[in-house]
């Protein structure tokens, strides 16, 4: 055993990094919590974790691996950060531009970095299912329905684009459609129709523990190795 991997959780205070921070201080992975950054946190130390602003960015004491679960709008900063200090970055956030992007691609050749729309198994399956499918039932209709609570910003979630990507690489054309109701966690519907029939690909996350405990363990494999654009099933 080593020493603990230390973590920069970024997107603190939100339902992914308060997730993260009870499966960090629970024992999940081997690892220490040097800083929690949020955009304004309410107290300087919460359960002994050091609270950062985003603006005091700079200030965070040397970490190994930055788990990012935030909003586009904090994203630049911290990836110039990762960059600077050496460090690797596992993102989950989704919405990001095409720039920002491209900012991580080229991140790739100085730092290991993962980003991963979802980092549920279940979905991991689900793309591999969906290319398959989309593959063998050529010229059906594809669509893409997702469902999320209301505090969702970005439409189509992340997966649902992934889940497209999945579609189209098996040459299906997706369509869209998203849903923002109550407190639902996160399910994605993928619906191939042919003229009589129809298969329908579902995946339903009922607790986002499942998504941090994807990223928790994708972060501390990350730890010491070397630059590139890792993906999920490369670490899990
Ligand atoms: N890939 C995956 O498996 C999953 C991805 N997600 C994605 O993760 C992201 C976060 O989701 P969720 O936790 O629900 O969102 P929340 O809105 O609950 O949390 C957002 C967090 O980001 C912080 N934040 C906002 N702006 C900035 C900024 N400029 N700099 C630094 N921190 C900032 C907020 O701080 P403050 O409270 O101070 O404003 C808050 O801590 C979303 O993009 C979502 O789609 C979610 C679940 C799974
Ligand atoms: O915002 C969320 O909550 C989620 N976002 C991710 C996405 O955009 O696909 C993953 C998950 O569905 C929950």
């Amino acid at each position: 055993m080593g020493d603990p991997v230390r973590f920069l959780i970024h997107g603190a205070s939100g339902r992914m990094g308060q997730a993260l921070l009870r499966l960090c201080a629970g024992g999940a992975v081997d690892c220490s919590v040097v800083a929690a950054v949020s955009r304004k946190p309410a107290q300087r130390v919460v359960d002994g974790v050091p609270q950062f602003a985003a603006s005091e960015l700079a200030g965070v004491p040397p970490f190994d691996v930055a788990i990012d679960f935030s909003l586009p709008e904090g994203f630049d900063p911290l990836l110039a950060l990762c960059r600077q200090r050496g460090a690797a970055l596992v993102s989950g956030t989704t919405g990001l531009s095409d720039a920002q992007r491209q900012a991580l691609a080229e991140a790739a050749a100085d730092i290991p970095v993962l980003w991963a729309a979802n980092f549920s198994l279940g979905v991991a399956v689900l793309e591999e299912l969906v290319e398959r499918a989309a593959a063998a039932l050529a010229g059906w209709d594809c669509d893409i329905v997702e469902t999320h609570h209301v505090h969702k910003q970005d439409a189509p979630s992340g997966t649902a684009l992934a889940l497209g990507a999945a579609a189209k690489r098996g040459g299906g054309m997706p369509r869209y459609a998203s849903l923002r109701a109550g407190d639902i966690v996160g399910e994605h519907l993928v619906q191939l129709t042919g003229t009589g029939e129809r298969v329908e690909l579902v995946h339903r996350a009922t607790s986002r523990d499942v998504f941090a405990r994807g990223a928790l363990h994708a972060a501390s494999r990350l730890r010491g190795r070397p630059p590139g654009a890792w993906r999920l099933r490369d670490l899990l």
